[in-house]
């Protein structure tokens, strides 16, 4: 397999990195530390994948100077400093990592409503920093049966609405894009009249910042306020316009603002640090060690999947309108291009066509589907980015025949789709199905009924089915060294068995070719989602 190189662009944590230099496919390149025009202008061109966070803008000069680059992984949720249009036209992929954070920044949230109202940040310096103890001086107001805004109820706003119900606040919550009972059923109430926002006693923001947001809270809503409120922003900087937010500090009308993220970051010159009725902190939402390994090793494992075109998880800007597609097709939209990964990995060859079949309600996005199978299957062996835009103009180019099928209904599970592969030295026909709980299953291979998971090193092991062999192939492995992490077998009316073994690590060549010495083995193939 050909190297990808990785680039990873603002710091991430050590176990994201330890993933990208172990993976022996790819090329890691550290750049956290250059200097960002040399960057964009010596590094970025090299890069076939770049992970980055709020401190690296992938804007016009970066995207013009991105010319391998097939994906950005934001190392975060935030995608405000990432031009996604600007990417698509190039066929780059944006991906985020949109969960991995979320308690990190509902925590601090916590952190600075409570700051706001004890002044905590103010009491513990006067008697740390000046030794005074002036217990007079610090009267601050309860939590309790204050009414708390809550602007935006996705993964931070609603977990941050339940923790302060507990502080008995009585909670409402304004976001137009969710369906009422989400806020209703947690026995808050919920509004689509921001006026009733405005009328809280605390207000905190949790939106992502697009157009509709920039400026929500600006001069006119704080005007309709309560005197002596306590606004607090975790989200972006201008959200809340940051002149009107100053202003109305300094008068008093705002009693106290708890602040995470600015407009201009680093904000080490900005007026809001002059005030003394502010809590501020350097962007540390996800600043938490549980958050940063998650992030880290999460945006590692899906850049090497981006970058070895297995998948692209959480892509933001795919060539279907997400819009007019039921939210059950995207995984499988994912999971039909490791399918062709792994096919292309089983049946190494030439490829010759390419059949897609939908069974259930997946069987109308079949020719979406056909797109994602081509660029899995198409990724392993070939020397040209492969990406969603190219993908069925490469295949038509290579002579590769692409078909797809709505079968109609599937007469055991809900939804199914199966790949047929087929190579120079043969077909390789697989199926596979997700399950409720969002979990990714095989459930045929070669005409085999088994259940297993798409994920690992794996190795398919056809055999005739005569006693000896599992225990023949466990000791090939173990005195190879590679440790079996499943074992899964299926039979079928010929007398041949299937066995699909998940090992630990890489399993290398000569391994492969003692299994397929065993007297017993009909074929053996081996691949690595
Ligand atoms: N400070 C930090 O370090 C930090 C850490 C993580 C996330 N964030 C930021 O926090 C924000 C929320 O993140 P999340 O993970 O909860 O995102 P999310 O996508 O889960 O939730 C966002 C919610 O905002 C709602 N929304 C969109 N437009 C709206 C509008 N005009 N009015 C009201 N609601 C609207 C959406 O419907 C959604 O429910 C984002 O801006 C993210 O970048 C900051
Ligand atoms: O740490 C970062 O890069 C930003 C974190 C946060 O704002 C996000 O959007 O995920």
């Amino acid at each position: 397999m050909q190297k990808h190189t990785i680039v990873v662009c603002d710091h991430i944590h050590d176990a994201g990195l330890e993933m990208l230099k172990n993976d022996e496919n790819i090329n890691y390149v550290f750049a956290a530390d250059v200097d960002k025009t040399e960057l964009v202008e010596k590094i970025i061109p090299t890069a076939d994948v770049a992970i980055t966070r709020s401190s690296t803008d992938v804007d016009e000069f970066f995207i013009s100077h991105a010319k391998n680059l097939k994906a950005v992984v934001r190392a975060g949720v935030g995608v405000d400093n990432v031009d996604i249009p600007g990417c698509s036209k190039e066929g780059i992929i944006v991906m985020n990592v949109p969960t991995a954070n979320t308690i990190a920044a509902v925590e601090l949230t916590m952190a600075h409503m409570l700051s706001c109202m004890r002044m905590f940040p103010y009491s513990h310096n006067h008697l740390k920093q000046e030794r005074i103890w002036k217990r007079e001086k610090w009267y601050g107001y309860e939590l309790k049966g204050k009414k708390l805004g809550v602007i935006g109820f996705g993964n931070i706003g609603s977990r941050v609405a339940k923790r302060a119900k507990a502080f008995e606040m009585d909670i409402v919550a304004y976001d137009p894009y969710i369906h009422p009972s989400k806020v209703t059923d947690l026995d808050m109430t919920y509004t689509k009249n921001f006026d009733d926002i405005l009328a809280c006693d605390i207000i905190t923001i949790h939106t992502p910042k697009n157009k509709e947001t920039i400026d929500i809270i600006n001069e006119a809503e704080i005007a309709k306020m309560k005197d002596g409120v306590v606004l607090v922003n975790c989200a972006r900087g201008g959200l809340y316009n940051e002149d009107a937010l100053y202003n109305n500090l300094k008068s008093g009308k705002i009693r106290f603002a708890g602040i995470d993220v600015f407009i201009k970051e680093p904000a080490t010159d900005h007026p809001l640090l002059d005030l003394d009725n502010v809590t501020v902190s350097p962007h540390l939402g996800a600043n938490t060690y549980e958050s940063q390994y998650n992030i880290g090793t999460q945006a590692a494992q899906n850049a090497i999947e981006a970058a070895k075109g297995i998948a692209y998880p959480h892509a933001m800007n795919l060539p279907i309108d997400e819009t007019t597609i039921p939210s059950f097709v995207k995984p499988f939209l994912e999971m039909g291009q490791k399918i062709g990964f792994l096919e292309s990995q089983m049946n190494k060859s030439q490829i010759v066509s390419i059949k897609v079949s939908g069974y259930g309600e997946i069987g109308k996005y079949v020719d979406s589907l056909s797109t994602f199978v081509a660029v899995g299957a198409m990724s392993e062996n070939s020397s040209d980015t492969i990406n969603y835009v190219n993908a069925d103009f490469i295949a038509k180019e290579k002579g590769i025949e692409i078909s797809s099928e709505d079968c109609g209904d599937s007469s055991v599970y809900k939804n199914l789709i199966t790949i047929k592969l087929t190579t120079a030295e043969g077909t390789t026909t697989i199926s596979g199905t997700i399950f409720d709980d969002n979990v990714q299953r095989l459930v045929a291979i070669d005409g085999f009924d088994i259940e297993v998971a798409l994920r690992g090193n794996m190795i398919m092991f056809k055999n005739t089915d005569v006693p000896g062999v599992i225990g023949s192939v466990g000791m090939v492995l173990a005195n190879n060294n590679v440790n079996i992490a499943d074992f899964s077998l299926a039979r079928n009316t010929q007398g041949n068995a299937l066995a699909v073994v998940l090992v630990d690590n890489a399993v290398n060549d000569a391994t492969i070719k003692e299994l397929s010495d065993l007297e017993a083995c009909l074929s053996v193939s081996y691949a690595s989602i």
